[in-house]
């Protein structure tokens, strides 16, 4: 059995309140324990992905330098591309052997948060890319809607608490490709170990090994989807504002075995940001005598910079 729990999300939206609460006890247990979950029943389309994935593989076979045309400079990688080995994990020196696009939010009805965001980068060589990355980022961002519903409900918070918070957030959909290695890496890995930023993440691409998450014992265990599956995990917004309750857990891609060097890795993880003036700030219910308070009060905004910074993106 895998360690990694598998979920059916169709639990959820069903409108019946005994799957509706499996779906919750199931999401909510193994949030509280591993920090990862597999979901099925999410709202891509089989078409959407294999589209996805088409358009990802050609941009990232552009020559070098069409790619660094695309790398703006000054707004911390937000948008665009971002070139091979620049981001490094918290407290490393070596870059991951990665190279990355980022799709942004596409707001609604709210001049202010889009004189905030920067703009998404139009790939002109490439007609279908950016159509359908939004498209992917509305179903990605619609199912991390539904399950931030269960894990209000978890939380013993209205159902609807996380909505407005994430309604225009400053999620990112991330497109990497971890090239073929070439020589052996110096130190460096495809993804060091690292907690996500964000509240939760959705990972599309889990499906072949390299994806490892620590458990309790500090064992690094194999995190493998099956194909209809989403990867689903707690960042450390999420496990900030339920003051640990729900584990934003460590994890790393490796590198593949030598005789698997020669091939790439396609990953896609969506990062579910609120607004940046959500307040992170430990929820009452979840502050205990067993429990007490373990983080400071911060903005979603004022935090996502820190960790930017510490992830070599921003310079300050
Ligand atoms: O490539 C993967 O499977 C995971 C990537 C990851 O953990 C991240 O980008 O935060
Ligand atoms: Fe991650």
């Amino acid at each position: 059995m895998s360690a990694i729990p598998s979920v059916d999300l169709k639990d959820f939206t069903s409108n019946d309140p005994e799957r509706k609460e499996k779906f919750v006890e199931e999401i909510g247990a193994a949030f509280e324990n591993i920090g990862f979950v597999a979901l099925s029943g999410h709202f891509l389309s089989d078409q959407l992905v294999d589209d996805l994935y088409e358009e990802i593989k050609k941009f990232f076979a552009l020559p070098q330098e069409i790619k660094d045309s695309y790398e703006i400079e000054g707004i911390g990688g937000q948008r665009g591309y971002t070139s091979f080995g620049k981001e490094h994990a918290k407290g490393k020196k070596e870059g991951d052997l990665k190279e990355f696009w980022h799709f942004g939010q596409y707001v609604e009805d709210d001049p202010k948060l889009e004189a905030e965001y920067p703009d998404n980068v139009e790939v002109k060589e490439l007609p279908n890319f950016n159509a359908v990355g939004k498209e992917t980022y509305k179903m990605l961002e619609k199912t991390a809607k539904y399950v931030l519903r269960a894990l209000a409900i978890h939380l013993n918070l209205e159902e609807t608490y996380f909505d407005a918070y994430i309604k225009n957030g400053n999620s990112i959909l991330r497109p990497i490709h971890y090239p073929p290695i070439k020589e052996e890496p110096k130190n460096a890995v495809r993804a060091a170990a690292h907690g996500d930023i964000n509240l939760i993440t959705l990972l599309m691409g889990a499906h072949g090994k390299g994806l490892q998450v620590k458990d309790h014992e500090g064992n690094w265990v194999d995190a493998i989807a099956k194909p209809d599956q989403l990867m689903i995990n707690v960042g450390d917004m999420l496990s900030r504002l339920s003051n640990n309750k729900l584990k934003s857990t460590i994890h790393q891609v490796v590198n593949p075995p030598k005789e698997l060097w020669g091939t790439s890795r396609y990953s896609i993880p969506f990062f579910m940001h609120p607004v940046s003036d959500m307040p992170l700030n430990c929820l009452e219910n979840c502050i205990t005598k067993d429990n007490p308070k373990q983080f400071e009060d911060i903005t979603a905004g004022e935090y996502l910079y820190e960790r930017l910074v510490e992830l070599g993106l921003v310079k300050k």
